[in-house]
């Protein structure tokens, strides 16, 4: 994002029972947080919760509706094991999907590891807020913010209102 461009306020949200517990450092949020801010974006939150369906619809909404973060990242928990939930609490915090990002890093991902297909995460809207999920891992983190990363200014533009033309490269 050059300096003409808005600044946008962000969070970091890792999910992550052994980072809750301080059993795992969060390579993963450090990196995210850092890219973002990097990028222009302004941290106003960071948080590790475990992975417990109500504590992120708790988490994501307050981050959206109390603290009016404009975008959040989440790190963890989109997978297949019995924990990962995820993409079950985004089910009840998003009022619009946006599959194309989420597909977008599949399809991505797939070209790196075909363990690229066990991610379930999701991207979408609530309110005037964008959420996107990355998987855990800092490698498929830092892989798979790198598709979404130069779409999401626009996205954003879009999300709060802006009727810029799309045509633009
Ligand atoms: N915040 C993180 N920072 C760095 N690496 C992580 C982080 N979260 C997960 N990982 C790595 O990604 C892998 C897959 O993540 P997953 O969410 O399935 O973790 P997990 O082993 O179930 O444990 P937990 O949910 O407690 O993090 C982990 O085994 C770990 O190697
Ligand atoms: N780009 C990329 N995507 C990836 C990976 C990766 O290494 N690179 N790991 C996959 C693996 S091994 C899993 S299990 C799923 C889900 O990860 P999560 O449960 O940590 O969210 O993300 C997948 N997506």
């Amino acid at each position: 994002m050059d300096n003409q461009q808005e600044q946008y306020s962000c969070a970091v949200l890792t999910l992550s029972d052994k980072g809750s517990r301080g059993e795992r450092e969060d390579t993963s949020g450090e990196f995210l947080k850092k890219t973002l801010t990097e990028a222009g974006f302004i941290l106003q939150s960071y948080e590790i919760i475990p992975d417990r369906k109500e504590i992120i619809i708790q988490s994501l909404k307050d981050l959206v509706d109390n603290k009016r973060i404009t975008l959040i990242v989440t790190t963890g928990g989109t997978g297949v094991s019995p924990t990962d939930v995820t993409p079950e609490a985004m089910e009840e915090v998003v009022e619009k999907e946006v599959p194309g990002m989420a597909e977008a890093m599949r399809a991505a991902s797939l070209l790196k590891t075909n363990r690229a297909m066990l991610s379930r995460g999701k991207v979408g809207i609530r309110g005037m807020s964008l959420i996107i999920n990355l998987p855990g891992s800092l490698k498929a983190a830092r892989e798979n913010l790198e598709v979404v990363l130069p779409v999401i200014p626009h996205a954003l533009e879009k999300i709060l209102g802006g009727t810029s033309d799309c045509g633009a490269e």
